[in-house]
């Protein structure tokens, strides 16, 4: 099935858009990181796998469906395609994905217990996300182990996703987080809260030691 060049070409650039901002906050450094943003039921637009997020071009975004396979595109999409796919699939409201590799992000991913999520409690900040109206919810962000088994990864995100459809993002230990919203707007501000979040919970470790 064909998708709406137009609806292609806007959602390139607000990837591009994201990139600038993300490489610039220095949440995607050293081509790290992966953008992604719905077209249609069935497409969606997605970082070029290896492309500097900072130096983004249209070119470097794509078209897969939601299998993860390119349309019409000879380009290899990001390694982590299925990651994202697996969120359009799950939760038809999402619009956009944001994975990014944070220093803060991926030092708190190594620095939590084993088997344990990371619970949000108590912030304020917490209503940044949809469905926390206040700061006594708890957003439990769990922890999953690196691999480079994308198949086995994204199985895993899907079992977690379909229990807990109303959390909003994942971490990735020793790599990175994952976060989605209904717009890129929405999604770009739960990463600023996910690391305003991991900032806190940082602190608080370096003050308690
Ligand atoms: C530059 S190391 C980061 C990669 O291994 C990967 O985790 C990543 O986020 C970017 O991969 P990509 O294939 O460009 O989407
Ligand atoms: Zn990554």
């Amino acid at each position: 099935m064909p998708f709406d060049v137009t609806r292609y070409a806007r959602a390139a650039q607000s990837i591009v858009d994201a990139g600038r901002f993300l490489f610039a906050q220095g949440w995607s450094p050293a081509t790290s990181s992966n953008y992604s943003e719905r077209i249609d039921p069935q497409h969606i637009a997605i970082t070029v796998s290896g492309r500097h997020k900072g130096q983004l071009e249209a070119g470097d975004v794509m078209v897969v469906d939601l299998q993860g396979q390119p349309v019409q595109s000879q380009c290899r999409s990001s390694a982590e395609t299925l990651l994202h796919t697996v969120v359009y699939d799950l939760l038809p409201d999402t619009g956009a994905v944001l994975h990014t590799h944070s220093v803060k992000a991926t030092v708190l991913s190594r620095l939590l217990p084993l088997g344990e999520p990371l619970v949000l409690s108590g912030y304020e900040l917490q209503k940044a996300f949809p469905g926390f109206d206040t700061h006594e919810s708890e957003l439990i962000v769990p922890v999953f182990d690196n691999t480079q088994d994308m198949d086995a990864l994204s199985q895993q995100v899907r079992q977690w996703l379909s229990a807990n459809p109303g959390q909003p993002g994942y971490l990735i230990r020793g790599h990175g987080l994952y976060t989605w919203g209904d717009t890129m707007a929405d999604c770009l501000r739960h990463v600023e809260a996910f690391e305003f979040l991991f900032e806190c919970e940082l602190e608080t470790m370096r003050i308690r030691r």
